[in-house]
C-alpha cells in the first residue's frame, strides 16, 4: 500500500522524504521490521520506542512514524505527529482497509461482567447461526477458533487484523471487550462501534487511572463511539452517572436492571446455587429465562446480554434459547469438583466487588464452610495497597478459612504482598493460613475441607500460567484440584 494512502486522515509533519512508495507491513516494534516496513515509534511506560529507530531502519524500514524529532542521512522518510499510539490506530485502519467500517461491532466496558456477557451474547448468535467473533481475556474466537491475545483489548494494529480477519470470513458481527487501558491507550481509535454495553464500575487498574473519576471518564469514552445503541446497567452507582452524560448522544440509550425504571429489567428472581431464574420483561414481551450461573451477577450480565440481542432484532425465544445454552464459561464459577453438597470453584474474581459478590452468593447455599484461596494481583503502589487490604477484608467477613497466597506477582515483592493481606485479615480478624505457594495452597484448602464445605479459587479463572518475576510458569488449577482430590481419596477413601 502507498505510504500516502496508510496515512490518510492524519495530521503530520514530513520531516524528509516521500510518501509515495510502497509499504509492505507496519509495526511498532523494531524486531518485527521488514524491508520496506514503517516503523512507528511509541514512548512506552518501560522503554521508549525512538530509542529503536535506528536498528528500525537497519532491518529495512522505509518509512518512520514518530512524535519526537528525528533525522538520519539514510534514505528513510520520517513522519512527525502529535501522538504515535493515536497515529498507530489511525494507520492500522488504514492498512486494513478500514475493516470495522464493514462490521455489527458491539463494544463492553466495565470493571468486572464483560467476558461473561460476552459469552452469553456469542451464545445468542450461536443460535441462529449467524457468524459472531469474540475478542476479550479469554483471547480471540472467529469461527470458533480460538487464538491468544496479549491483552483484553490488543493493540489497534492486531485489532484491525483481526478485524480484516472477520470482514474476509464473512464473519460480519463482533464483541469486543474494551479495557480502560485501550481507551486511554488509543488502542480502539479509529474503530466504529454500533453498539457500547456498560456493566459497571469499581475500584481496579487504579495505577494507571489515579482516581475513580479518571477511570470513569476512560470507560465513558466508548459511548461517544457508538452509532446505534448505548446499553447501560441501570443498577450501578456510575451506570447512572453514565446515563445522565450520555443523554445527547446520538446512539439511542438503553438501561437494563432490576426494576421498571429500567427498559430490560428482571422480575420475579429466584436465586440457586446453580441457577437463577426470572421473568425478562422488554418493552414488547416477557419472558422466563434461567441462567446457568447464581446471583445478582450473572442475572446483569444476561440482562446486558438480552438488552443487545434485543436491540440487535433477536426474538425472545432465540434469547432465552441462547442464555440457557450457556453452561459453562471458562474460569468463571467453575465447578471443577463436585460431591453431593462439596464443591470446589474456581472463579476469575480478582477484585474487592468481584470477590464480595462472589462470597456473597455463595454464603446462603453453603451448609459447611467456606474455604477460600486467594492472592492479590496488584503493584506495590499505594492503590495496590488498597486492593489488598479491600480484598483480605472481603476474606475475612465471609470466608470460614481463607488460604493467602500469590496471584501474578510479576516483579512486584512477594513479601510485601503477603504482608499486607495479613495484616488486613489480622485487622479484621479472619481465619487464615499463608502460603506463597499457589499449588500448595490449594492443596492445604483441599486436603482441610470436610463433607459440606466449597473451596473457591479466586483470583485465576481461566489463566493457565502463573507469573513470577520475568517467568511465567504453566499453572493450571483444575488439574491440581483432580490431582489434590484423587490424592485426598486415595488417603481417605471418601471425603470425612
Ligand atoms: C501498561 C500498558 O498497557 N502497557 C502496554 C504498552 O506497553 P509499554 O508502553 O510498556 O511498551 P514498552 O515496552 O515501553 O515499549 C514501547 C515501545 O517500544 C517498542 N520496542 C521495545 C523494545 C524493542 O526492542 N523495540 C521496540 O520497538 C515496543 O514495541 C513499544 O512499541 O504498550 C504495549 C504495546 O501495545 C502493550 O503490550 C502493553 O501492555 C502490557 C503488556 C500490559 O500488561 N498491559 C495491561 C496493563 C493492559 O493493557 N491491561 C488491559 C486491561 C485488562 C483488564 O481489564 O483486566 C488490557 O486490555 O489487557
Ligand atoms: N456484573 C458483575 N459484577 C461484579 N462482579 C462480576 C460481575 N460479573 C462477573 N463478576 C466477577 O468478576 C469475575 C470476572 O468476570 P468477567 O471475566 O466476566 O469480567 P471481565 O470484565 O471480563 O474481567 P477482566 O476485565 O478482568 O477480564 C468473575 O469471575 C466474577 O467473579
Amino acid at each position: 500500500m502507498l505510504g500516502s494512502l496508510i496515512l490518510e486522515g492524519l495530521k503530520f509533519e514530513v520531516l524528509q522524504g516521500q510518501l509515495n512508495q510502497e509499504i509492505n507491513s507496519v509495526t511498532y516494534d523494531s524486531r518485527e521490521v521488514k524491508n520496506d516496513s514503517m516503523f512507528v515509534a511509541i514512548t512506552g511506560y518501560t522503554v521508549d520506542g525512538h530509542h529503536f529507530i535506528e536498528s528500525a531502519i537497519d532491518a529495512g524500514a522505509s518509512v518512520i512514524v514518530c512524535e519526537k524529532p528525528f533525522t538520519s542521512d539514510k534514505g528513510v522518510t520520517v513522519i512527525k505527529v502529535d501522538n504515535s499510539r493515536k497515529a498507530l490506530a489511525r494507520i492500522s485502519s488504514n492498512f486494513y482497509g478500514n475493516p470495522s467500517e464493514n462490521l455489527k461491532l458491539i463494544g463492553i466496558t466495565g470493571t468486572n461482567g464483560k467476558t461473561s456477557t460476552s459469552y452469553f451474547v456469542k451464545s445468542i448468535f450461536d443460535q441462529s447461526n449467524r457468524p459472531f467473533a469474540l475478542i476479550g481475556t479469554i483471547g480471540t474466537v472467529i469461527n470458533n477458533e480460538l487464538t491468544k491475545n496479549d491483552n483484553t483489548t490488543p493493540e489497534s494494529l492486531r485489532l484491525q487484523s483481526l478485524f480484516r480477519q472477520m470482514v474476509d470470513a464473512d464473519v460480519d458481527n463482533c464483541m469486543m471487550e474494551v479495557s480502560s487501558h485501550a481507551l486511554s491507550l488509543d488502542r480502539v481509535s479509529y474503530t466504529d462501534f454500533n453498539i457500547g454495553i456498560f456493566t459497571n464500575l469499581t475500584p481496579d487498574h487504579l495505577e494507571l487511572h489515579k482516581n475513580m473519576e479518571e477511570y470513569f471518564l476512560a470507560k465513558a469514552k466508548l459511548f461517544k463511539m457508538t452509532s446505534d445503541y448505548n446499553i447501560i446497567n441501570n443498577e450501578d452507582y456510575y451506570g447512572k452517572k453514565l446515563v445522565e452524560m450520555l443523554e445527547k448522544e446520538k446512539a439511542n440509550l438503553i438501561t437494563y436492571g432490576l426494576d421498571d425504571s429500567a427498559d430490560i429489567y428482571a422480575t420475579n428472581l429466584d436465586y440457586n446455587f446453580n441457577y437463577t431464574s426470572y421473568t425478562v420483561n422488554t418493552p414488547s414481551e416477557k419472558i422466563e429465562v434461567k441462567v446457568n450461573f447464581p446471583g445478582e451477577i450473572y442475572v446483569l450480565n444476561s440482562l446486558a446480554a438480552i438488552a443487545c440481542a434485543y436491540y440487535s432484532g433477536f426474538d425472545l425465544e432465540t434469547i432465552k434459547k441462547g442464555i440457557e445454552s450457556v453452561t459453562n464459561i471458562n474460569g468463571r464459577f467453575e465447578v471443577v469438583y463436585e460431591e453431593d453438597d462439596f464443591k470446589v470453584i474456581v472463579d476469575f474474581a480478582h477484585t474487592e466487588d468481584a470477590l464480595q459478590k462472589l462470597l456473597s452468593t455463595v454464603r446462603p447455599f453453603v451448609k459447611g464452610r467456606i474455604i477460600l484461596v486467594f492472592g492479590v494481583y496488584a503493584d506495590l503502589s499505594k492503590q495496590g495497597t488498597e486492593k489488598r487490604f479491600g480484598m483480605a477484608r472481603v476474606a475475612a467477613e465471609y470466608a470460614d478459612l481463607s488460604i493467602i497466597t500469590l496471584d501474578n506477582p510479576k516483579n512486584n515483592n512477594p513479601e510485601t504482598i503477603m504482608s499486607e493481606t495479613i495484616e488486613s485479615m489480622n485487622k479484621n480478624k479472619g481465619k487464615y493460613k499463608a502460603l506463597y505457594n499457589r499449588q500448595e495452597a490449594i492443596e492445604y484448602a483441599i486436603s482441610e475441607s470436610n463433607k459440606n464445605d466449597v473451596v473457591i479459587i479466586a483470583g485465576k479463572g481461566h489463566e493457565r500460567t502463573q507469573i513470577i518475576g520475568d517467568r511465567e510458569i504453566p499453572f493450571n488449577e483444575k488439574e491440581i484440584v483432580l490431582h489434590a482430590m484423587e490424592e485426598k481419596k486415595a488417603n481417605a477413601h471418601s471425603i470425612k
